[in-house]
């Protein structure tokens, strides 16, 4: 069995919704388990900023499934709630990356694991490490929160729900 993590964006319409229903389809596949979830955070986009803020969450999932197969998963999720593609970076009603997979690193065609900006991404790594707070980057065998603590940007990255009670990890503002 393999252990994969994903993160979740949106930031068109009902975007609790379309994030709830992405776990949802992702769960009603026979063979992906969703063990974990972080809380929602809503984020300031980063990239194209002239748009609106995001919704964004980590799912940690075991699965009998490739990597190539999860891929495939996730982009179906994304047709089935009519993504379209805009362009690179810009608005989307949702977005699934696979961030890890086990401890594996992938270079295909189509498909890099990690995913090669996960490390720079305060909007990834708040609720990847919310779910996972030890876990390491397999390229460079160090632990996912010293990256974090490299990003001056994490204001940008808002508790919007919790899920997990008062254990969940919960970057302070203040
Ligand atoms: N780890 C990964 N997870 C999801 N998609 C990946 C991954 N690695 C490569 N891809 C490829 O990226 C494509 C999706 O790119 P997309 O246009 O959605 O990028 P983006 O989400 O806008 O930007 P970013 O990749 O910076 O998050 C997919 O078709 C897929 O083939
Ligand atoms: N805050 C935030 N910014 C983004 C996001 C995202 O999910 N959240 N996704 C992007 C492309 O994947 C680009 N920029």
């Amino acid at each position: 069995m393999n252990t994969a993590y994903i993160s979740l964006g949106s930031n068109m319409g009902d975007r609790a919704g379309y994030l709830e229903k992405a776990i949802n389809i992702l769960s009603s596949h026979g063979k992906i388990e969703v063990t974990k979830r972080s809380s929602l955070y809503e984020t300031d986009p980063v990239g194209f900023t002239e748009q609106d803020q995001f919704l964004n969450m980590v799912i940690e999932i075991r699965t009998s499934l490739s990597p190539e197969t999860l891929l495939h998963q996730c982009l179906q999720v994304e047709i089935d709630l009519g993504r379209e593609r805009e362009f690179k970076w810009g608005p989307r009603i949702i977005d699934l990356d696979i961030l890890l997979f086990n401890h594996e690193t992938i270079e295909a065609e189509n498909l890099l694991i990690p995913h090669p900006r996960m490390q720079e991404r305060a909007f990834v790594l708040i609720p990847l490490l919310e779910v996972a707070p030890s876990i390491e980057h397999p390229s460079f065998n160090a632990p996912l929160a010293e990256f974090l603590d490299e990003i001056p940007d994490k204001e940008g990255v808002r508790l919007w729900k919790q899920i997990n009670g008062e254990d969940a990890y919960v970057h302070s503002e203040s």
